[in-house]
């Protein structure tokens, strides 16, 4: 196999410079507006259009809840908790409501699961793949982001709400907009020991 020449010093700083951004990726649970739209918002996109995919499936879809939507869109989720769980349905659709309101735009990401040789759990590898390089491409561009499930995603009737039914599913939602500053004595949360996550296999 031909190996590809080394690039010019000043392209290998670049891509380095790249890695170590993806490095300093963390989730952002403290949203504000602005979203990404426009240019932005489809580069994001066409991030996790860049998934990789067995057979050639394309099985991810998104869905995009903003602006004036977000309301009518607490209001389901509202309605699927009460009907999951009347007790408990009052406290769950506020929780829903308040991340709802204060999230600038919600991607939802499921996977239109496609019969035939390709097995479920790689086209849902493959849409997890298409969350995290979207995940990716929003903290490149200054934007920050959150994967989050919870009760809704496995509820069938938000997953039909959003156009996907079984065998299609919503692999969960990515919360996004501009992170909110952290307070200066927040706690760091360390990257795990790469020693203790890898091994040489010995046989
Ligand atoms: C499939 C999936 C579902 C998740 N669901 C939730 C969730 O419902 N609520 C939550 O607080 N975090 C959830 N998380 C975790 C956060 O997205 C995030 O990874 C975690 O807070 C760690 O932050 P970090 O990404 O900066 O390491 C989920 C992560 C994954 C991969």
């Amino acid at each position: 196999m031909d190996h590809a020449i080394a690039p010019p010093a000043a392209q290998r700083d670049e891509r380095l410079r790249a890695v170590e951004l993806l490095l300093s990726r963390q989730s952002a649970n403290l949203l504000q507006e602005p979203a990404p739209e426009g240019a932005e918002l489809d580069l994001i996109l066409d991030a996790g259009l860049r998934a990789p995919d067995h057979g050639r499936l394309r099985p991810w879809r998104f869905v995009l809840i903003r602006g004036e939507q977000r309301q009518a869109w607490a209001d389901r989720l509202a309605a699927a908790a009460m009907a999951r769980d009347p007790e408990n349905g009052p406290a769950m659709a506020e929780k829903s409501r308040a991340w709802v309101g204060r999230t600038p735009l919600i991607i939802a990401v499921g996977v239109e699961m496609k019969e035939g040789k390709i097995p479920e759990i790689e086209q849902v590898l493959s849409a997890g793949a298409a969350a995290m390089n979207m995940l990716n491409a929003i903290h490149l561009l200054g934007y920050g982001g959150m994967w989050v499930t919870g009760a809704n995603s496995y509820d069938p009737q938000v997953n039909k709400a959003l156009g996907f039914e079984a065998p299609s599913r919503l692999v969960g939602f990515l919360g996004v907009g501009t992170p909110r500053p952290m307070p200066a004595d927040a706690p760091k949360i360390a990257r795990p020991s790469r020693a203790q996550h890898t091994r040489d296999w010995t046989g």
